[in-house]
């Protein structure tokens, strides 16, 4: 096949595990706990990779920030033969008791704009249980706590996640709605796992989402400087690449 638009990618240089992580340089640490790792293509916010974790094949790309960037590298990967993706990622977590801690959606809330162009509103954004099993069992072998709520994903992060300059001068109610989340019961809130999860139900694959909670909402309280470093660029790498493995293990 000849190479993706964006992704630069062809079925010769993906697995069927493909991790998606927002941020490109973690992308970069996420490879560092890897052996025979090979670079496939740095292109825009797309740093793709393909190597091994404890003997498993893993392909590791980045997605940017929001659902229209990682529903393009969903449907790359997915071109390319994907059978199971897991978004590795960062929480803003809306009770205290998650701060530090992992949350593994069984779903989310598709307060996106993206998956509303593939399908109506009232299509659910669930993960795979089979997945979020292997990933509980491997955040539990890891000596870790986790959280299996509903999370929410928006779009906008200055709009609807964080007060700023212009949300104030536009008197918008971010603190109230995100208020409004918590009595629905709703764990945290980001930006990329509605479309991870609606894509891969669409496309008939697994998907799972595996999120450490670094921030509380309005910043109410932060994972600071070596913590924040240690959760997000190892324990969440742990646990993610030990999940896979586990998964690998039992479908042999
Ligand atoms: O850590 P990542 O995967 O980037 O995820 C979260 O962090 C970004 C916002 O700061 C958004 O992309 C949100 O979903
Ligand atoms: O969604 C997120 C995750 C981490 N940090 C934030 O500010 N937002």
């Amino acid at each position: 096949m000849e190479k993706t638009l964006y992704l630069k990618s062809t079925d010769k240089d993906i697995s069927k595990y493909v991790v998606f992580s927002g941020d490109p340089r973690r992308v970069e640490k996420i490879i560092s706990f890897m052996d025979d790792v090979k670079e496939i293509a740095v292109s825009r916010e797309f740093h793709s990779y393909t190597g091994f974790y404890k003997g498993v094949k893993i392909t590791i790309s980045s997605t940017g920030i929001g659902g229209p960037s990682a529903a393009i590298a969903m449907e790359e990967m997915y071109e390319c033969g994907m059978e199971v993706a897991v978004r590795l990622g960062t929480v803003m977590g809306l009770r205290d008791d998650l701060l530090g801690k992992f949350i593994i959606p069984v779903g989310a809330m598709r307060e996106d704009g993206t998956t509303s162009t593939y399908v109506d509103k009232s299509y659910p954004a669930v993960a795979d249980f089979e997945l979020i099993e292997y990933m509980n069992k491997s955040a539990e072998n890891n000596g870790f706590g986790y959280d299996n709520s509903i999370i929410c994903s928006y779009d906008g992060f200055y709009s609807q996640m964080r007060e700023s300059r212009l949300s104030k001068k536009l008197e918008m109610s971010i603190v109230e709605d995100i208020q409004e989340l918590k009595k629905f019961n709703i764990g945290g809130i980001d930006m990329e796992s509605s479309t991870i999860l609606t894509l891969s139900r669409l496309m008939g694959i697994k998907g799972c989402v595996v999120t450490m909670t670094t921030v509380l909402e309005n910043l109410k309280n932060y994972l600071k400087g070596g913590n924040r470093q240690k959760a997000e660029e190892e324990d969440l790498v742990r646990v993610v690449l030990d999940g896979i493995v586990l998964y690998d293990t039992a479908k042999k």
